[in-house]
């Protein structure tokens, strides 16, 4: 849990007479995420999540932000941004980049259902199809290039077995990214963290896809597995649960079919995605940043993945 830059009620009551949402009732420290600090705050207006980005530039916020803008107007259900009185979506907070967006109803399902899945699946491809005519352009920052960038940070804490899997399974994606058939693969932004935590329901309904902050261009097959890997697998061991994988998948397919290269990109696409997020749990557990409260994921949950992915 985290909450890296605390913010009083009379921090929040200061800063928020820019917007157009009256006094500030309340705010309380939300522990679960692990990159910003967020608070849900209680306004005249309603209530409402802040966010201060705690890696995130100024300059990069915008991406996000509008992205969420863009897709809310086309019927994607994300959380929509609030502007300040000057028309801005993002202003300073501690010396910080901060945002306030609307708070969605529901909570995130931890044990999702094939119906679940099948929900995830179809608003994932409107997701990515709405996503094809926006204008901001923004690679993903967790992509190839970080992965190439972080993996040398973290050899030093690795086991030589770790070790070989990190180097064969980095050289395999390198590899692969500079192939004829990747470069046909269908891109546009992509959410890139859809985990079960980053999603509300109600019931069986999906209320909303939520933290987009590692959005990015990137290829839409790619978030795909990134999804599968993660609301469609047992969580003890890793193994893809093959009724969810299929209600994710065909309903996602109902709505934007897989083309064949694709198709034939899935098992990389799957290693990939499981490297992707040993990769960044390894470099949060042995470079840790400070904060008031944190609890590191842990890494060993995505080599597993990554190893079953490799057999596979
Ligand atoms: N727009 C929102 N509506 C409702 N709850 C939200 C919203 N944004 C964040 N939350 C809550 O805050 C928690 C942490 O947010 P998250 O974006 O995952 O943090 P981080 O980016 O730091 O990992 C979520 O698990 C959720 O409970
Ligand atoms: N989903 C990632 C961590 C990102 O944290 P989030 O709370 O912003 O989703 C992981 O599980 O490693």
């Amino acid at each position: 849990m985290a909450v890296f830059t605390p913010v009083s009620l009379a921090d929040l009551s200061a800063w928020l007479l820019q917007f157009p949402l009256g006094r500030a009732h309340a705010i309380k420290g939300i522990s679960s995420g692990i990159e910003n600090s967020n608070f849900f705050i209680t306004t005249d207006a309603g209530d409402y999540v802040l966010t201060i980005f705690e890696n995130l530039s100024f300059e990069q916020l915008p991406f996000y932000l509008h992205l969420m803008d863009h897709l809310a107007q086309r019927g994607i259900l994300v959380p929509a941004p609030v502007a300040n009185n000057a028309g801005q979506l993002v202003s300073l907070l501690h010396g910080k980049p901060a945002a306030i967006v609307s708070k969605l109803s529901g909570t995130s399902q931890m044990e999702p259902s094939p119906l679940h899945c099948g929900e995830v699946g179809t608003m994932l491809a409107k997701m990515h199809l709405a996503g094809q005519d926006y204008d901001l352009q923004q690679d993903n920052l967790r992509g190839l290039a970080w992965w190439t960038e972080t993996a040398p940070k973290v050899r030093d804490f690795l086991s030589p077995e770790q070790l070989q899997l990190l180097s064969s399974e980095l050289q395999h994606q390198q590899t692969y990214a500079a192939s004829a058939p990747y470069q046909t693969l269908a891109r546009g932004p992509i959410h890139a963290d859809l985990f079960r935590n980053n999603v509300m329901f109600d019931g069986t309904r999906l209320t909303g896809f939520f933290d987009f902050y590692f959005a990015g261009w990137d290829t839409l097959i790619f978030d795909l597995a990134v999804t599968i890997n993660d609301w469609c697998i047992h969580l003890e061991s890793g193994e893809l649960d093959p009724a969810r994988v299929s209600a994710l998948l065909n309903a996602y397919q109902q709505v934007r079919p897989l083309s064949t290269e694709e198709q034939s990109a899935w098992p990389t696409m799957l290693r990939g995605a499981a490297l992707r997020f040993w990769l960044s749990r390894l470099f949060d557990f042995y470079q840790p940043r400070e904060a008031h409260m944190l609890t590191p994921h842990d890494p060993a949950h995505f080599e597993r993945i990554l190893r079953k992915r490799c057999e596979q």
